[in-house]
């Protein structure tokens, strides 16, 4: 099978420094990468590579024709400044240029808020969320979309073992379902849910 998406000699440097160099890696549907590594060692750089984010200054990144990309960014801060619920936050993951939300997409987002244990959460503003509850909301933006390849940024960090559990759940349905999967993470046990392991740094 080939690969929804790869890397082929990928460096990245920012400025004239050099962040990232030879890397080499395929997904394919169904399947998961973990990508671990000390602090600073480029896996978030990877991964915004991965999604277009950033371009490598060496090699190639490659996604097969028309494969939806989702990604979990680790550094979202921004977004608090925005006047947005996590109802509405959740369903801009369901946004296409010029098409309303649908019947289909509501039921979508509200699966997920429930699924990740933010029902009662949907009309709270996210500056008024906890570490672990902002995360989830941003997991579930993440999670609603359909995408052939979900890029999360160390997606658990912040959560306790309950939602932990309800995460992995999501995730390994998505893979059931075809989604190729890239996960940065510093976990361990999470890193064995992965079928290959790219350890940077
Ligand atoms: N915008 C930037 N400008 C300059 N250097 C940067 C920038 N972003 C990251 N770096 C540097 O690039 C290196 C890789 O950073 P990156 O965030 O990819 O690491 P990471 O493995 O994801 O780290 P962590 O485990 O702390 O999340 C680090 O040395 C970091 O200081």
């Amino acid at each position: 099978m080939s690969a929804v998406v790869s890397t082929e000699g990928v460096g990245f440097r920012y400025g004239g420094v050099p962040v990232l160099s030879g890397v080499t890696l395929g997904v394919e549907a169904g399947s998961m990468l973990a990508v671990t590594g000390p602090n600073g060692s480029g896996k978030s750089t990877l991964l915004h590579l991965l999604a277009g984010v950033e371009s490598p200054t060496e090699g190639r990144v490659r996604r097969a024709g028309g494969a939806r990309l989702s990604l979990l960014p680790q550094r979202t801060s921004d977004i608090d400044a925005l006047p947005l619920t996590v109802a509405e936050c959740v369903r801009i993951g369901r946004f296409r240029p010029l098409r309303r939300l649908g019947r289909a997409d509501r039921l979508a987002a509200d699966t997920m808020l429930d699924r990740l244990g933010l029902a009662d959460l949907a009309g709270r503003r996210l500056r008024e969320l906890s570490g672990g509850q902002r995360q989830r909301t941003l997991l579930a933006q993440a999670l609603v979309q359909d995408a052939e390849v979900y890029v999360l940024d160390e997606p658990t960090a912040a959560l306790d073992a309950a939602s932990r559990q309800r995460v992995h759940e999501l995730l390994a349905e998505r893979r059931a379902a075809g989604a190729a999967m890239v996960l940065a993470s510093h976990d361990a046990a999470e890193s064995a849910l992965a079928d290959e392991l790219l350890t940077l740094g």
